[in-house]
């Protein structure tokens, strides 16, 4: 689809095959940004700097993504990390379970131990505490704040005790700013954190409506852990866990059309000629929900990722929630390690209560359609410890 917008063309990509297009066979010449002016990141000085805004994949983009292959999310530096995520997540647990009885916002709680999980790794610091207190409120307002006034702040000034952990030492060695360290974590913060809030605040939606799919993860982890705590070691024997995920994920993708892309270059994709400077998008969601692509699919059934090979790569353009070629989701070897992760713990550690007497089916499901696709209602439920 092709829209129009005063001059400006932006193309919709809403099937697989126009999705492989895009991501794949011109990936090279679509894969330019442009962050629109209602947009944080807009301000050039700080796009020069920014991994996720970077206008082209230049050589500068390039030595980001190098820096976050090898020294923030590869296997190696992920593995060492993996007791600090496990911390966070018992900390989150002990919260939880300190508020008992209670009605608790589920995406705020989630929301803490996702950004402190990050934090840590990069500064081996909590920026936030539960009750909504500490450095990342500040640093939230501060993000929208800087961006408008056109500064980056220098983060090791901003925080006194920062520690420089593996980033910012491989950073300093290969000649990098401050300015473009705190650029690189604020964009990290950014594209990181509310994206794995969402998706675990959706499964967790779905569970409530789909007792039978919680249960079946119950039974799950306890016949591969009895009573103990949830670890990531354990994750990869936790299939029907992992599909819960991909399925939350394929019908409520964070990201819904993708981080719009520009075409740096005209081009001809399926014989059409697309001018140089057109936006592109690829309705993820929409893919999602295609009956031509998944039966049945508006239905949450975990089920349908058990015998299938869709899998996080992005080399299959039916499902492609972290993107694909590129510009795809640098984050994701974390993403989906925390996200099971915290998943598990929730539904392991707690049974879950609606509020009074509402019914799961009055459940709000409703979404905010926008860059990022969030819960219109925020879920509210009451934990009860499971013995
Ligand atoms: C479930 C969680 C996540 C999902 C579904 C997700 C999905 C995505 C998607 C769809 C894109 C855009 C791809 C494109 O435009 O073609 C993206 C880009 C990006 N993501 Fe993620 N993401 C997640 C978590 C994370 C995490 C944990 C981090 C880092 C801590 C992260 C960092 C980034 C960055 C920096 C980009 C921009 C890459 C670039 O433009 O070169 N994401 N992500």
């Amino acid at each position: 689809m092709s829209l129009r917008l005063g001059t400006q063309i932006n193309i919709i990509a809403s099937s697989p095959e126009a999705a492989r297009e895009v991501l794949k066979t011109h990936d090279r010449e679509l894969s330019g940004r442009f962050i629109a002016n209602a947009i944080p990141l807009i301000n050039p000085k700080l796009n020069n700097f920014s991994l996720a805004a970077a206008p082209e994949c230049n050589d500068y983009w390039r030595s980001l993504r190098a820096i976050c292959k090898a020294d923030v999310f590869s296997a190696k530096i992920l593995e060492s990390q993996n007791h600090i995520r496990e911390k966070k997540v018992r900390e989150l647990v002990d919260f939880l379970g300190s508020k008992e009885g209670e009605l608790v916002n589920i995406g705020e709680a989630i929301y803490v131990a996702y950004t402190n999980i990050l934090t840590n790794a990069i500064f081996s610091v909590d920026f936030m505490d539960f009750e909504g207190k500490g450095i990342g409120q500040e640093l939230r307002e501060l993000i929208v704040e800087v961006v408008k006034l056109g500064m980056i702040p220098d983060l090791s000034s901003f925080y006194p005790i920062i520690k420089a952990l593996d980033i910012q030492d491989a950073m300093i060695k290969d000649g990098f700013t401050n300015d473009q360290i705190s650029q690189l974590i604020l964009d990290l913060l950014i594209a990181g954190t509310d994206s794995s809030s969402m998706v675990t605040e959706w499964a967790m939606a779905e569970l409530m409506r789909n007792q039978d799919v919680m249960h079946k993860i119950r039974e799950e982890i306890e016949s591969e852990i009895g009573t103990n705590i949830v670890k990531e070691s354990h994750l990869s024997h936790l299939p029907y866990l992992e599909a819960c995920v991909k399925e939350t994920l394929r019908l409520y993708p964070p990201g819904p059309l993708l981080i719009l892309h520009r075409a740096i270059q005209t081009c001809q994709v399926m014989g059409y000629t697309i001018p140089k400077d057109s936006f592109i998008s690829v309705n993820i969601w929409a893919i999602g929900r295609d009956p031509m692509v998944f039966n049945d699919p508006l239905s949450f059934k975990p089920e349908r990722f058990l015998d299938s090979s869709l899998d996080f790569k992005g080399t299959n353009f039916d499902y492609t929630p972290f993107g694909a070629g590129r510009r795809g989701c640098p984050g994701q070897p974390l993403a989906t390690r925390q996200v099971p992760l915290i998943l598990a713990s929730l539904v392991h550690s707690f049974d879950w209560f609606l509020p009074g007497s509402m019914k799961s089916t009055e459940l709000d499901m409703n979404d905010h359609f926008a860059i990022t696709l969030k819960k219109k209602q925020p879920l509210q439920l009451i934990p009860k410890r499971r013995k």
